[in-house]
């Protein structure tokens, strides 16, 4: 897809093919539409990221809760987002054994409980055997440092979507 395409779209088709850029977030892409025209992938995808950075820390926290578990319910009861369930299924979530499952879910509810959001990693960045010291790792962390690197991960996710949708002609700029 390229640019002037991208550019050429009406509000409902724009959230409708970048709504999820950031999971469940389509007010992003609903306000993104707005900065149009954008000159090349790069410059769309500054525009989802500074909307997240200039939120409150209350909305960022709300990002981070709109994201499902990784392995978690969502996963199990097949309600994940279509580009959640192929990144988790990349990373080998989908198949992991029962220990497995049950750790990953402990480290995801120590998390929550302890930062009041979900743990959000890029998954199609990292794999089934690094994920649980990833997560235990993130765990010790001072809350504010979590919450920024939480947001990097988003920031990530986001940037493969975009990539996906846009493919190699988004990413040719001037
Ligand atoms: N919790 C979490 O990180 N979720 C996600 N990560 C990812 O790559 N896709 C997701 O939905």
């Amino acid at each position: 897809m390229d640019m002037e395409k991208v550019n050429s779209m009406d509000f409902g088709e724009f959230v409708d093919v970048f709504g999820n850029v950031v999971e469940r977030c389509p007010l992003i892409a609903a306000a993104v539409w707005s900065q149009r025209p954008f000159s090349n992938s790069e410059d769309l995808e500054k525009h989802f990221f500074a909307f997240i950075d200039a939120l409150p820390q209350s909305g960022q926290e709300g990002i981070l809760r709109c994201h499902p578990d990784l392995a978690g319910r969502e996963l199990q009861q097949g309600t994940l987002t279509a580009e959640s369930r192929r990144e988790q299924r990349g990373a080998g979530l989908m198949s992991l054994d029962a220990a497995e499952r049950l750790r990953l879910a402990e480290l995801n509810a120590q998390y929550r409980a302890r930062f009041g959001f979900p743990f959000v990693l890029a998954a199609r960045l990292s794999d089934r055997a690094a994920v649980p010291g990833e997560l235990a790792r993130r765990l010790q962390r001072p809350p504010a440092e979590e919450l920024c690197t939480a947001l990097g991960e988003v920031k990530k996710i986001g940037r493969l979507r975009l990539a996906d949708l846009l493919g190699a002609a988004g990413l040719a700029g001037p």
